[in-house]
């Protein structure tokens, strides 16, 4: 049984306090780990080492020298892939097919673009004409903002975690992380892939435990973190600017969705069904980029429906390590309820349950897992609750639709606006609709197609800010103008 512990000032330390709690693997509900839970004092010194960190080695190192220890760790992250891989699958019971594919190669890639984007990027100047005619030089000048406070959550653990930590440290910052309390393996690997790469002690530290008066709370309060950085559900965000409004400092959220997908009667199909296939069962449902509302065109609804129910039944679902596995469980017992009750509510709301509704039988130590049987719906109302709640599970419900006015409006009808798929083969409509949608990202003809240098982030209750690219450079930096009068 492996002992987790915090990660704090290049040194794996256990908690003061004595208190732990377990990690279990949801395939399985056994427990497979023992992680020691951080207070106030872990947060406290996690919080002192990443300040000195700052204002010692890794504040006054010359950038490339910076960038070329980043390069390292991401070299150091695929030197030990398989041990990733294992302990992500772990964690979360997702099938190693799609753990090797995206989260760790992401994990990796997180720090080599980030660094290689940062390193050439030119700030602004102004000539200003001045009364003597001698004039004034402006010049903006970047600096780092600081201690950053990474709260990560558990459905892509290290893909999620490092998308910040990455541009963060780019940026000259230290960070403190609070991973998921379901899934703290990856992000205390990697202290040990900091430490050989050569990232000076402080820079990078883990605090584990939970949120509401644990360390996610207590970093999120602390008086020395210059900006908070989240990715998890929308309420929780409401209760991180709550709790730390005391402390005025930027925030970058990326929250919970309800996405929609929009698939016209002249899409390839082929396309569509396979798209929509990911983008509503991957990684469970588990994504907050996942649709969980899709909306055909009438001619080919029933088609639609017919295929993408052949493709939910043909899922394979097992062991981690099974190379024929396609779907894994949820992450928790306590998630499992949680989705299995928004099954039930549908049915109550008036749904037709095209395929799935309830639990699969898994043999031997499957059994006692977290594991849904992947559903569609048909037949609700855009009002009913699992029309219009994230439910962050392998399910949808498909709605017919007569016209883009209408499909337009349904697909904004909800109080999230992270992502959109569409799917269509005419371009002017493709572009049209994408122009009209409330989306942070809309993906015409795909869905999951990342370029980390564009803006990635979400509307209305699904998020405040962008990162990605410069946008990442703007939430990890201070802009400070010299003015020279000449
Ligand atoms: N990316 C997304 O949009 C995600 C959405 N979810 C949704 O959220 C639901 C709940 O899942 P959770 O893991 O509980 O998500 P969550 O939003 O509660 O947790 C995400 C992270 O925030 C921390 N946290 C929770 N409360 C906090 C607080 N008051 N102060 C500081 N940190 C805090 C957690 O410990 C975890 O590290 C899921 O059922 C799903 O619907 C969950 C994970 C990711
Ligand atoms: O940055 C990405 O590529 C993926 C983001 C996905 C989420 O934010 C999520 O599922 O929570």
């Amino acid at each position: 049984m492996q002992e987790i512990k915090h990660f704090i000032n290049g040194e794996f330390v256990g908690s003061q306090s004595g208190k732990t709690f377990a990690n279990l693997n949801p395939a399985t509900n056994q427990h497979i780990g023992t992680v020691h839970e951080g207070g106030q004092i872990e947060v406290e010194q996690a919080v002192a080492a990443a300040r000195a960190a700052l204002k010692g080695p890794w504040g006054t190192m010359p950038l490339a020298e910076r960038m070329a220890i980043l390069h390292k760790v991401a070299d150091g992250i695929n030197a030990r892939f398989d041990e990733f891989l294992e302990a992500e699958c772990l964690d979360t019971g997702k099938p190693k097919s799609l753990a090797a594919h995206i989260d760790i190669p992401r994990g990796a890639a997180n720090f080599k673009v980030f660094a290689d984007l940062f390193k050439n990027v030119p700030t602004e100047s102004f000539m200003l004409d001045t009364p003597d005619g001698k004039g004034a030089l402006n010049y903006a000048v970047r600096k780092p903002k600081g201690v950053i406070a990474v709260i990560s959550p558990w459905n892509l653990p290290l893909l999620l975690m490092t998308w910040k930590v990455g541009p963060a440290l780019a940026c000259g910052n230290t960070v403190v992380v609070k991973p998921s309390e379901e899934t703290p393996r990856t992000t205390t690997l990697l202290g040990e892939v900091m430490n050989a790469a050569g990232v000076p002690k402080g820079v990078y530290n883990v605090v584990h435990g939970f949120g509401p008066n644990s360390a996610g709370e207590f970093l999120t309060t602390h008086p020395d973190v210059d900006g908070i950085t989240f990715t998890g559900e929308t309420r929780t965000g409401a209760a991180i600017i709550k709790a730390s409004s005391a402390h005025i400092r930027h925030v970058s959220f990326e929250l919970g969705g309800k996405n929609p997908g929009i698939v016209f009667a002249d899409c390839d199909l082929d396309k569509a069904i396979e798209g929509t296939m990911r983008s509503v069962f991957a990684n469970c449902g588990q994504v907050c980029l996942g649709t969980e509302r899709v909306y055909v065109e009438r001619p080919i609804f029933d088609e639609f429906v017919k295929r993408l129910k052949a493709g939910a039944e043909a899922l394979q679902m097992g062991a981690w390590d099974d190379a024929c596995t396609s779907m894994g469980p949820l992450i928790s017992q306590e998630h499992k309820q949680k989705v299995l009750s928004y099954y039930q509510k549908a049915v109550e709301e008036g749904a037709t349950v095209i395929t799935g509704g309830g639990v699969p039988m898994m043999s031997g130590a499957l059994a006692e897992g977290a594991w849904v049987q992947p559903t569609i719906w048909i037949g609700l109302p855009e009002t009913a609750s699992v029309v219009q709640e994230e439910i962050f599970g392998p399910c949808c419900h498909v709605q017919p639709f007569d016209s883009e006015e209408q499909v337009i409006e349904w697909a904004n009808a909800t109080r999230y606006g992270l992502a959109a798929a569409v799917w269509t083969e005419n371009s002017s409509r493709a572009h049209r609709v994408a122009g009209q949608l409330d989306a942070g990202i809309v993906w015409v003809n795909s869905w999951f197609l990342r370029d980390l240098r564009t803006p990635f982030g979400g509307m209305k209750h699904s998020g405040i800010g962008r990162e990605g690219g410069v946008h990442s450079l703007e939430f990890y930096t201070e802009l400070k103008n010299v003015c020279v009068k000449l």
